[in-house]
This record gives C-alpha cells, sequence and structure tokens, in this order.
C-alpha cells in the first residue's frame, strides 16, 4: 500500500476533463493543439487521450522520453502555485515571489516551488531556502510588471511549458467557452451517483463554483429543475456566470446560508429559499470540508484547530439536507478530504442522528470503500466511496480511480 502522506505529495498521472454535453466537443481541436506543444518540446510524441464516458475525458502525461531539462535561470514561485504548475498550469503573476534582476520576456526559465513559504516577494538574488524543482516555462512579465507598481498584478506570468510530472499544460481555452471544464475525476464521479434527472427538483447546497451544478443541469439535458445555494454572494454570481458559459439554464442560483435553508414558514420551493420541509428529490451536499485530498500538497498550513472546525457545519448542513429532503428521495454527502471525521464519521453521525436516514450505495461505485476500523460496519463501508490510494479486498479499484484526488462520497435515502 502507498503510503497516504507520499501519495498526497505527489500529482495524480492523469488530467480530467468533464465536457460538456450540451455543446459540441471536437477532438480534432485537442489533437491539433498537443501537435503544435510537440513541436515546441522537439518531439514526435504525444499524450494519449480518451473518453472513459461521455462526458469525462481522460490526458495522459507526454510519454517519458520527453524530458523536462533544468538549467535556465530560476524563478520562485509559491508552494501553491507550484502544486498547480505540477498539474499543468500556467504561473498567475500573484503566484511569483522571487525572479534574478536581469530575466528577459520570452526567455526559457527553471520554476521552483518556495516549500516552507520562507521566500521574500521580489526577491533578486538566488533562493537558499528548501526549493523543490517544478517544472519549466517561458516568461511572459518582467520583475517591474510583477513587484515594482505597486498594484497587485495578474494574468500569467509564465506559461508552463512541462512540469516535471510531465502533465501536459492543457486548459479549457483550446474549445470554445463552456465546452470543456478541468474537473477532478471523483468530482465527476459526484455527478454521475446524484444522476439527475428530467423533472426532478433537485437542491444543490454548498454550490458555488458550480462545477457539480452544471453537471447536473448537462446530464439532465436542462430538464432538471435546480436550485444552487451558496452562502457568498459574489460566489454565488459565479454559478449564474458558470451557468451561462455552459449554455445551463436549468438553474436558479441564491446567496444563502444552507443550513437555514429549511423553514416550517415557507410553502413553496420557486419563491427560493427557505424551503418546506420534504420538497427535493435529490439533494447535494458538497460540504465545506479541511480540503486535505487535494494533490499534491506541497505546505499545508491547516491546523488542528482548523482541521476539528469543518464536522460542525458540516453537521448542521447535513440536518438542514435531511429536512428539505422528500421521503424516498436520494441524499448524496461529498468531500474532498480524507479524514475520517469528516467522511465515514459523518456518515457514522449522520445515521444515529437520523433515523429515518438509511444508507445506500453510492453507485456507480468506482472508488475503494470505506475505511477500516472508521465506525462503520464492512456492509456500509462497501456502500460508500473513497478515493485514496488503499487497497482493500472489499473492493477493488481501476487504476484511474486510485490516482485521482483524495475524496469520499456517500449516499442516503430518507424512510419517513
Ligand atoms: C466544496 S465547495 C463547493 C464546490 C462546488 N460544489 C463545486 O463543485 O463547484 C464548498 C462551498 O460551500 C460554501 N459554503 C460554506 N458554508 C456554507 C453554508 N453554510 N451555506 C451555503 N454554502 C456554504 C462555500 O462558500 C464553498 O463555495
Amino acid at each position: 500500500m502507498q503510503n497516504l502522506q507520499e501519495w498526497l505529495s505527489q500529482p495524480p498521472r492523469y488530467t480530467t476533463f468533464r465536457v460538456n454535453k450540451l455543446k459540441k466537443f471536437d477532438c480534432d481541436s485537442l489533437n491539433g493543439f498537443l501537435k503544435t506543444k510537440s513541436k515546441e518540446l522537439n518531439t514526435s510524441a504525444l499524450p494519449n487521450f480518451y473518453f472513459i464516458k461521455s462526458d469525462c475525458l481522460v490526458l495522459e502525461q507526454w510519454p517519458e522520453e520527453v524530458e523536462v531539462k533544468k538549467g535556465n535561470k530560476e524563478v520562485i514561485v509559491d508552494a501553491l502555485c507550484a502544486a498547480a504548475v505540477l498539474r499543468g498550469a500556467h504561473v498567475f503573476a500573484p503566484g511569483v515571489m522571487g525572479m534574478p534582476m536581469n530575466c528577459q520576456l520570452g526567455e526559457k526559465v527553471d520554476i521552483y516551488g518556495d516549500m516552507e513559504g520562507q521566500c521574500k516577494r521580489g526577491l533578486k538574488i538566488t533562493f537558499e531556502g528548501k526549493k523543490l524543482f517544478v517544472g519549466t516555462g517561458v516568461l511572459r512579465m518582467l520583475r517591474q510588471d510583477l513587484f515594482d507598481n505597486g498594484v497587485q498584478p495578474s494574468g500569467i506570468a509564465i506559461e508552463t511549458l512541462l512540469p516535471v510530472s510531465r502533465l501536459p499544460v492543457v486548459n479549457e481555452t483550446i474549445c470554445p467557452p463552456g465546452v470543456l471544464l478541468l474537473q477532478n475525476l471523483p468530482s465527476i464521479v459526484c455527478g454521475w451517483v446524484l444522476n439527475a434527472l428530467p423533472n426532478e427538483n433537485i437542491l444543490d447546497m454548498c454550490a458555488a463554483p458550480g462545477n457539480k451544478t452544471t453537471h447536473l443541469g448537462e446530464m439532465s439535458n436542462n430538464q432538471a429543475n435546480i436550485i444552487a445555494l451558496d452562502k457568498t454572494p459574489q460566489k454565488s454570481e459565479k454559478i449564474k456566470e458558470n451557468c451561462i458559459k455552459q449554455g445551463v439554464s436549468c438553474v436558479n442560483a441564491y446567496a444563502f446560508d444552507s443550513t437555514k435553508c429549511c423553514s416550517l414558514d415557507s410553502n413553496n420551493v420557486d419563491n427560493g429559499p427557505p424551503f418546506p420541509p420534504n420538497s427535493f428529490d435529490k439533494v447535494l451536499l458538497d460540504a465545506p470540508c479541511s480540503g486535505l485530498g487535494q494533490r499534491p500538497q506541497l505546505n499545508n498550513k491547516m491546523t488542528p484547530k482548523m482541521l476539528e472546525s469543518y464536522k460542525f457545519v458540516q453537521r448542521k448542513l447535513m440536518k438542514a439536507a435531511v429536512e428539505v429532503l422528500k421521503i424516498g428521495g436520494k441524499l448524496v454527502y461529498s468531500t474532498c478530504t480524507v479524514t475520517v471525521e469528516e467522511n465515514e464519521g459523518m456518515v457514522q453521525w449522520a445515521l444515529e442522528k437520523f433515523p429515518c436516514l438509511q444508507l445506500i450505495p453510492a453507485e456507480p461505485l468506482l472508488g475503494g470503500p470505506g475505511l477500516r476500523e472508521s465506525g462503520l460496519s464492512d456492509a456500509q463501508r462497501v456502500m460508500v466511496q473513497r478515493f485514496s490510494p488503499e487497497v482493500d479486498p472489499l473492493r477493488l479499484v481501476e487504476p484511474i480511480y486510485r490516482d485521482s484526488i483524495g475524496f469520499f462520497i456517500a449516499t442516503f435515502t430518507k424512510t419517513h
């Protein structure tokens, strides 16, 4: 078994995209883009890509013969930015910490991550702290654009050429807007588990920026009635923007605290939140969580106190979810973290606290079972999905689903 910490410190070896079924995706655009990149990298090899379902595209690494060669001037970026580079992203201006004085636009540079957050912004000399080489790129901004004009810089500072992970640098802009969405595989699976169908009333309780909401709208062919809530007003605006961009017209988004989304004084779902009890056929609770499943994690600053805090809001949200769910309805609970307390522990707590809830298989079951000795019985463990490096004979997992981010999905129904 691969050690969890080691697994979390490395990026997945695949990039996944959700493909919008409401729009037309042209494989030639990706092929053409990769061919152009292969010329820049002086290789005739191309990365493989394939669909695992009509809405899920997998892009593999550049073949091993494509080498990442260092030896250029060093640019230091913060750890978050370095993690993004390892996943195939460009370097955005706010992430740059240090750069030599004599760099030229268009020059090839080596990108290093500041592993302990020690680099002073604007550093001119060689950084001597703990650093990790994450890839090479081409400089698109100079020191004066980044550090010297007193305003927060924006835009791409370095176009990543090749990360050491050898993941292709491909983003959504290779297609017309709204066709492709970079999305982690378990998040896509989460949409498949909820399985939005035409005419269903669906509540997405923690929806921003709307990546799962839009997936649900698309899979229902814009025929479901979806309400998307997020407590932060700017974030709920983002849901609306993303729905427009992706051609999703069956979503109403509101800024609202979902812990308060059920009220006995309300009598209609169509007027927006709060809602009467027993209103929704399906509820997605993609809960705020400690996010410890994100990969790679290069410098996590989470304190034990912060870690402890998530379960309180998760419990409040779960209570509201149970209230607004119809009898016989389906509730999907998910997190992008690996802690037992926020995952199997929440399932155990919910089953004890709400006798009306019954755990049902979170199908399609593509991730592994719940953790051993986590408070769940084997019969319960096989009904949930945990995306992690553990190998458990209770359910073997295809390699692609074992090499994504850490994630958890459980599904309940309400019996009375
Ligand atoms: C894991 S993210 C959701 C990601 C989203 N489901 C997606 O796939 O794009 C959790 C979200 O919950 C929101 N949130 C936190 N507490 C909330 C509350 N009490 N009510 C509604 N939203 C909340 C946060 O603002 C954050 O956007």
